[in-house]
């Protein structure tokens, strides 16, 4: 766990070849024991070798590369000051515009393998198109051709490329002995989690931030991860001091992934463009090209105040599809949410306004908490483990398999747009069927999300309302896809359930008992993980075990109730409060977006982006 606390920092990796890499962590994989990083830069032996055995360093950043741990030498975070431009360097005779908004591309896709062994898969951006780069973010296949050493020499003459950048102190740290942020990681992954735990531990006592001892503590650094090894029950130690969330997230530094959140999600289509209309089709395509966030197509700015919820039979549905367990349960907990809150469609005197208003009071402090993360990183289970500690939870899936049943206007849509084919017998919808068109179809999603998503939120508005009516003073948002709708920045808080994106693969395979193919074509239709921790308040990891998730949402709990207090009382009591106060919320959201916008760009690492 120490080591994925990294995941985000800015890193140099030199292989066992003396190639230096710089680049962000974004995933480091127990099983295939590997470690990926995003927006790689090769750096080149640099002085490492004889001049005759020199590499040069390549201009061009990967969009990432998967490391051999075993391969890797050394590994370094790297300090993120001075902030140079790479024009600066007068290694560096020219580099191109730096990349933006590029997840991990395709594994599959024919790609240049740098030289060093211990490069397990890596792509070039230049090769994938962004919006294929945005699509798919995993492998559904296996890696391409190996590596061509005549490829990877960059057009920087050797003598030049051999001055090390100044920018590369703790690589050249590396060299000269050990800097303090240098440690060798010698054959295995262990090592270079325990190195990092290390460097992590060392990094807190320098800046005299006390050391957290949290679960089993550091030596969560040091235990095998994941892969079912579990802590035994008695193991398991929550702790009674408030756990730092702040620095906790502090460790998942947003900025160093360089990707502005204004960049980066994808706008939903909307209704017009399920039907194919052409000025819906350019909105389309707009839709594709943009990289800023577009009000017109986020979440809140569309909803109708007019309720289009499911009729009281519609709930529990078909449950099953190919995840029947999973469905039961939430549509258990939705039974007791409606033993608890009632049938929707009561509360229709308040618009939006008052909804944000209502929570807005306490919005940067609680009140509406979105929860999301990537598909199958645990979502649902923190959801359960959120309603056993009396939280309400709106579940977006589960509202989307509500507005979809025999009967409603979206049902009719959908076999209008994608025939009767998408139907079962007895009339209900075919899911694992329609889900097998549009996780391999991209614009054939895009229209499915244009006839679903603006039901979804017109019952998922509705359904915050009323928890706020009956004086509920949380509510969680479970939005798998918050951050790509727009939502995220209409809740007081982002929570972003983490693992890596192969653990992802891995239990979305399992819980599915669907092929890597299957599971990874989902998993490419989202942002992928590393993106979506941009955009978190707060990162709730989920690389462990079930035990090490429960403490965490644990401690989640008590800081929503503690921050809640008592002040939304006086939204819920005098509702224009509550409303000014989420006026004022969402003003405050903004300006701290754009501060930290600004700072973003003022303090460049442009290799990193
Ligand atoms: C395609 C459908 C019929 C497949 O149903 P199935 O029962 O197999 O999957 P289920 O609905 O349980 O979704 C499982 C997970 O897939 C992911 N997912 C679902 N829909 C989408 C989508 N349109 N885009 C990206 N990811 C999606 C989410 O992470 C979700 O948690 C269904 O997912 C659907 O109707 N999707 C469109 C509505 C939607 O976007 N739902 C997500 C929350 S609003
Ligand atoms: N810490 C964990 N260790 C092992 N398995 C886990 C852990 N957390 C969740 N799982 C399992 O991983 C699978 C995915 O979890 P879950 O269904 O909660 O994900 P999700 O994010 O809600 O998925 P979706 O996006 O499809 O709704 C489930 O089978 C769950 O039991």
């Amino acid at each position: 766990m120490a080591a994925l606390s990294f995941i985000g920092k800015p890193i140099s990796l030199i292989s066992h070849s003396d190639v230096r890499y710089r680049g962000i962590l974004a995933g480091i994989d127990p099983a295939a024991s590997t470690i990926q990083l995003s927006n790689v830069y090769s750096m080149g032996t640099e002085s490492r070798r004889p001049p005759d055995k020199f590499i040069p360093p390549v201009q061009e950043p990967y969009t990432y590369i998967i490391f051999r741990a075993s391969e890797v030498k050394d590994l370094a975070v790297d300090d993120p000051t001075p902030r140079r431009n790479v024009h600066d360097d007068p290694a560096v005779l020219g580099a191109s515009a730096p990349q933006m908004n590029t997840p991990y591309p395709p594994y599959g896709s024919p790609s240049y393998q740098p030289q060093a062994a211990a490069v397990v898969q890596q792509q070039s951006p230049a090769q994938v198109p962004a919006q294929q780069s945005r699509q798919q973010p995993y492998p559904a296949r296996q890696p391409a051709a190996q590596p061509s050493v005549s490829q990877q020499s960059g057009s920087v003459p050797a003598q030049q490329a051999q001055a090390a950048p100044a920018a590369t102190r703790s690589a050249a740290g590396s060299r000269n002995g050990r800097n303090s942020s240098v440690h060798t990681a010698t054959a295995s992954l262990e090592t270079v989690e325990r190195a990092l735990g290390d460097l992590r531990v060392s990094n807190a006592t320098a800046n005299g931030a006390p050391v957290h001892q949290r679960g089993s503590g550091n030596a969560g650094g040091r235990r095998g991860r994941g892969q079912g090894q579990e802590i035994k029950a008695g193991d398991l130690r929550v702790p009674s001091t408030d756990f730092d969330f702040q620095s906790s997230n502090a460790r998942f530094d947003k900025a160093a992934l360089g990707v502005s959140p204004r960049g980066t999600p994808k706008s939903e289509v909307s209704e017009e463009e399920a039907t194919g209309s052409s000025e819906a089709k350019e909105k389309a395509k707009e839709a594709d090209g943009e990289t800023a966030y577009n009000p017109k197509k986020s979440f809140f700015d569309s909803l109708s105040s007019g309720s289009n919820g499911p009729s009281a039979d519609a709930r529990g549905g078909r449950g099953g599809g190919r995840r029947g367990g999973g469905r039961n349960r939430r549509e258990e907990e939705r039974e007791r949410n409606v033993a608890t809150f009632g049938e929707p469609g009561g509360v229709g005197l308040m618009g939006p306004g008052a909804y944000v208003g209502g929570w807005g009071g306490y919005g940067r402090r609680g009140g509406v908490v979105g929860l999301t993360g990537g598909i199958a990183t645990g979502k649902s289970t923190v959801s359960s483990l959120l309603r056993s500690h009396n939280l309400p939870v709106v579940d977006a899936d589960l509202i989307a398999r509500e507005v979809v049943q025999p009967g409603t206007p979206a049902l009719a849509q959908i076999v209008k747009h994608f025939g009767e084919d998408v139907l079962l017998p007895d009339g209900t919808l075919d899911r694992p069927k329609l889900g097998t068109i549009v996780f391999n179809d991209e614009a054939k999603r895009r229209r499915l999300n244009a006839i679903v998503h603006p039901a979804v939120r017109r019952e998922m508005f509705w359904s915050v309302l009323r928890h706020w009516w009956r004086g509920e003073r949380i509510c969680i948002l479970d939005v798998p896809l918050l951050v790509e709708g727009g939502l995220w920045k209409f809740v007081g808080k982002v929570v972003v359930v983490y693992c890596s994106a192969e653990i992802e693969l891995q239990r979305l395979m399992k819980r599915d008992n669907s092929s890597r193919a299957e599971a990874a074509a989902r998993l490419n239709a989202q942002l992928p993980i590393a993106e979506k921790l941009q955009y978190a308040d707060l990162v709730i990891d989920n690389s462990g075990t079930l035990q090490e998730l429960e403490s965490q949402v644990v401690l989640f709990v008590q800081k929503l109730y503690r921050e809640a207090g008592w002040s939304w009382r006086i939204s819920w009591l005098f509702p224009p409060w509550g409303l000014l106060s989420a006026v004022w919320t969402l003003g405050w959201r903004a300006v701290r977006r754009s501060q930290k916008a600004s700072a973003r760009r003022g303090s460049r690492v442009p290799d990193f982006e």
